[in-house]
């Protein structure tokens, strides 16, 4: 049997199909990857917002991350939604329990429609103890402000934002994206040592609910095969312009991504 490259997302689960845990297994099996989960809130959600959370107890997400992690494994790991401060302690004491060390930090905090995903107090948490242990930090241009307390408002402020959750908070790389800025999507990559820079076609539509998680999965699955953050990355950015680019067109408001165009593409 060849070897299959195993990820597991810790995130929450949205009802809707297009962001969270959802959109994690998607992209995970899009690119070839098998896909385990260990969920932390049922949202009850869809295209036109969050009307509900749900949050697992913690002995609920301590032992799914231990039955995926002490039978299955995982070659990358990557969280997205974990909602309450004491979440993030767990998670963080689970990845150094496990020795995880391709670990994707998405620091979810406000979905699409305007929902708060995460307290208020655990955002200085997160910075704290999960940014330490993260292999790669995904965070928005809004996520990066909360992060670093800096207001970003070009390409030069998301670059100043990503080596400073490098250099400061201990992220081992960062990468800011630029989908809520002005003109083309430029996301910017900082790997302790050198900035790249990935560019990108902005597509007008409503249909971008979960591309946060689907990026954040897609460098996740690169990292599970073994590729170097660079490739992971690249690969990551074509996968959700593809994604963006042919919309399904599915609900009433934000709808989700496509998570077959990458793979269909010509
Ligand atoms: N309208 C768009 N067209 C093309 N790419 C986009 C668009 N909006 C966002 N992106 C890209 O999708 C990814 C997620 O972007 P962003 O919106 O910044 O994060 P989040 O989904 O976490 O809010 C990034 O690679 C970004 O450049
Ligand atoms: C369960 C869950 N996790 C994450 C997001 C963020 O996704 P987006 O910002 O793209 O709406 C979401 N809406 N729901």
């Amino acid at each position: 049997m060849s070897f299959i490259p195993k990820a597991l997302t810790i995130a929450g689960s949205d009802s809707g199909g297009g962001a969270g845990i959802q959109a994690d297994l998607k992209t995970f099996q899009m690119l070839d990857v098998f896909g385990t989960t260990a969920i932390t809130a049922i949202t009850v959600q869809n295209t036109l917002g969050v009307t509900g959370i749900y949050d697992v107890p913690l002995e609920g997400i301590a032992g799914q991350i231990d039955a995926v992690m002490t039978d299955i494994g995982a070659d990358a790991v990557k969280t997205g939604m974990l909602s309450q401060p004491a979440v993030i302690e767990l998670v963080a004491a689970k990845v150094k329990e496990h020795g995880i060390t391709r670990l994707v930090v998405d620091p979810v905090m406000i979905a699409k429609g305007g929902a708060s995903l995460l307290a208020e107090e655990a955002k200085t948490v997160l910075r704290r103890v999960l940014l330490p242990v993260a292999a790669l930090v995904t965070p928005n241009v809004p996520e990066a402000e909360v992060l670093t307390g800096r207001e970003i408002s070009s390409l030069e402020e998301m670059k100043i934002a990503a080596r400073q959750i490098v250099e400061e908070y201990g992220a081992c790389a960062a990468v800011v994206k630029g989908g809520h800025m002005e003109g083309p999507p430029v996301d910017v990559l900082y790997d302790g040592t050198d900035f790249l820079l990935l560019e990108g076609v902005r597509y007008e539509t409503r249909h971008t609910h979960g591309t946060g998680c689907t990026f954040s999965a897609a460098a996740a699955a690169g990292l599970a095969k073994g590729e170097s953050l660079e490739q992971a990355v690249k690969t990551a950015k074509a996968f959700i312009t593809c994604a963006i680019r042919d919309e399904l067109g599915i609900g009433q408001g934000h709808g989700p991504t496509n998570h077959w165009a990458y793979s269909r593409r010509g």
